[in-house]
């Protein structure tokens, strides 16, 4: 198909009806003005400890306002630590939650709110999160299926995809996968970094936040993306972005440049009247140098040359503050907050909130998101080999240490040490498992789910969904292996009951490896969690010590644990039909006579076994139920606080 493109827009000419069309259903033609006023950050510090502990408040920001209009492109700017990436995240609602935040956000004469934003804007940040088993054209089509406006046809998303793949010079590597720094090689940094940019532009925001864009790229590939977002800007879009450093000519395609200093404003307005301001105070820029390194120098703090420095970025504010571009400013957010309605009392510039901020409905997000859960496990072939090859070498250990144990007084306690250590191997490399690679894709997660691509039921239930196959496959090589080595009850029945209770025991340990991944949040932190809640689950599993003799107060782990329904349940499969041991003497009282016998020894009773099946599926629901409930107080948007 041939035709005429523009940048970062749509095939215009001959057979180009089709893309007209996807713009005119992406655009919209909304046009926001986005104004802050009265912005103001604290971080509460502590110092010492004990009764010694102090703590206090740092200001990041101090009463920051401004404005960025429809068709502006505004640079952040300014030295290491002046509050850039503060200010955007207060803007962006991405705050850390432990920051005191005031002051209000308007678009068009409106409070923003989170879900105003989400439907609205876009937001490139900094750190690029993706599946790295994934190549670029798909990340982008899966973006644009639950991005992209639900009436639009596949065809449309797809031929948006191509488009933007074009613009962004993608098309290359548009088969290569992502990759995983460190594991499997991917696309370039550069790559990385325009892709991040293509997934944000691919629904054509009429709002758009960009943190600084074009770190790590060459300075070609920097003025592309740059480029990227003037002609995003010309077409009545707005663009707020940080920037750090750019050269003379990124610098040049910014019509509007915020300079902070210090966490507070040291000027707003045209790139222009920002030298010419410097210039009114004395300090103008030397010719040939790059106007974005003069700004930043002037308002950076050197080392050892700190009190000065603060003075003269102290003075620069307040003198912005009374100038005339500075009353401009003010003037123009206090007008922003203004709303305007026409004669009937509709404002014609009302933002209007959808109830929903998803795109795609439930099915939709559901398909696309298991089909992505499914490919990505399918395509970790090194992490499918290394689990494989784990099971198996692990099974042919516990195999050959207790090979070929007899059904007499001497084996009893062999085979009942050697049920427990399948019980034990099944609960740790499962629940450790979770905690892994759960963990380590939560932040893809949450920052697709603030995105408004999809719910945070649909992501849990597809997780669960595509690793179910591995969860109960694993047991069943690991049973399939140590069972007869083991020299277990030789029926075909009671192996099949072992491999399907084992199937719940990692089941039931996958659950709480889920109910520790969503309390805690990054691995290490939920391995700290996961290790001393498992131990007390084990010990009292009825191995370690049998049912009757565990202390009043610690009865209650035994209900919570998997461990303690699975042994009772093994021990039942295994000896519950054994009706007497031949090497026991009938009047003996000094050895076991029947199964039943072993079975009650340990506290446990041979008519459990389904009440034991019951709670092991009790137990893998409850704890995944916890664990969504947990997941679903992180991502709930209500809980996303508003600024006073
Ligand atoms: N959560 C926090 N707790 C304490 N201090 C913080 C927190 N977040 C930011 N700060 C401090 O606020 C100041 C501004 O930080 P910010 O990251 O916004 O700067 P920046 O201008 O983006 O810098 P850079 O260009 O180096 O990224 C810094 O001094 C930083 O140490």
């Amino acid at each position: 198909m041939s035709g005429v493109y523009d940048n970062l827009g749509f095939q215009r000419e001959q057979n180009g009806e089709v893309s007209i069309q996807v713009e005119k259903k992406l655009s919209g033609g909304e046009q926001l003005t986005y104004s802050w006023e009265k912005v103001n950050v604290f971080a509460v510090t502590a110092t010492g400890c004990g009764k010694k502990k102090k703590t206090q408040e740092t200001h990041i920001l101090k009463d920051v306002a401004g404005i960025c209009r429809p068709g502006e492109l505004l640079a952040i700017m300014g030295a290491s630590g002046a509050g850039k990436t503060t200010l955007l995240n207060v803007l962006t609602f991405r705050s850390d939650d432990a920051l005191r935040i005031t002051g209000s956000l308007y678009v068009n004469g409106q409070r923003v709110t989170p879900d105003l934003l989400t439907s609205r804007s876009a937001y490139v940040q900094q750190e690029d999160l993706f599946i790295g088993t994934f190549t670029v054209r798909e990340q982008l089509l899966f973006q644009a299926h639950l991005r992209m406006d639900r009436h639009l046809s596949h065809e449309m998303r797809v031929k948006r995809v191509e488009e933007v793949m074009q613009e962004l010079s993608l098309t290359k590597c548009a088969k290569t996968l992502i990759g995983v720094p460190g594991r499997l090689k991917g696309i370039s940094g550069g790559e990385t970094k325009r892709l991040a940019f293509a997934c944000e532009v691919l629904t054509n925001p009429a709002l758009m936040f960009l943190d600084e864009p074009t770190s790590g790229l060459d300075s070609f590939m920097a003025q592309n993306i740059v480029q990227a977002m003037r002609n995003l800007a010309s077409k009545n879009k707005t663009v707020i972005s940080t920037i750090h450093q750019p050269s003379s000519e990124v610098f040049a395609l910014f019509d509007r440049v915020l300079l902070m200093g210090e966490g507070r404003v040291a000027f707003l307005g045209s790139t222009s009247d920002a030298l010419q301001f410097f210039s009114g105070l004395g300090r103008s820029c030397p010719k040939n140098y790059n106007p974005a390194d003069f700004f930043i120098s002037e308002l950076a703090i050197e080392a050892g040359n700190e009190a000065e420095c603060r003075t003269r970025v102290d003075s620069t504010c307040n003198a912005f503050l009374s100038s005339t571009s500075g009353q401009q400013v003010a003037y123009a957010v206090a007008e922003n907050k203004k709303s305007f309605s026409d004669a009937n009392g509709v404002s014609p510039n009302h933002v209007h909130v959808n109830k929903s901020p998803y795109k795609a409905g439930w099915w939709e997000q559901f398909e696309a998101v298991l089909r992505r859960s499914v490919l990505a496990n399918a395509r970790e072939p090194m992490v499918l080999r290394v689990k494989a090859f784990q099971t198996i070498l692990i099974a042919l250990l516990v195999g050959v240490i207790f090979l070929n144990q007899e059904t007499n007084q001497d084996g009893i306690t062999n085979l009942n040490g050697a049920l427990f250590l399948l019980l034990t191997q099944m609960s740790f490399s499962n629940s450790m498992g979770v905690v892994n690679t759960f963990c380590s894709e939560l932040p893809i997660f949450l920052r697709e789910h603030f995105n408004g691509m999809y719910r945070t039921s649909v992501y849990f239930l597809c997780k669960n969904l595509a690793e179910l196959p591995l969860a109960l496959i694993q047991p069943a090589v690991f049973t399939a292996i140590t069972y007869y080595m083991i020299g277990l009850s030789t029926d075909a029945k009671n192996f099949f009951v072992c491999m399907a209770i084992l199937m719940l025991v990692a089941n039931a340990a996958i659950s709480f490896g889920y109910l520790v991944s969503c309390l805690a949040r990054t691995v290490p932190m939920a391995m700290v969690i996961a290790a001393p809640l498992l131990i007390p689950l084990m010990l009292f599993g009825g191995f370690f010590l049998s049912a009757d003799s565990v202390p009043v107060y610690f009865v209650w782990v035994r209900y919570i644990s998997w461990f303690n329904y699975g042994n009772e349940a093994l021990m039942i499969n295994q000896w519950a039909d054994v009706e007497k041991f031949s090497d026991c003497e009938e009047n003996s009282t000094l050895c076991y006579h029947t199964g039943t016998e072993v079975i009650e020894s340990l506290g446990y009773s041979k008519d459990n076994m389904g009440l034991d099946v019951g709670l092991l599926f009790a137990l893998i629901f409850g704890y995944r139920i916890i664990g969504y409930l947990l997941l679903l107080l992180k991502t709930n948007r209500k809980t996303v606080k508003q600024y006073e």
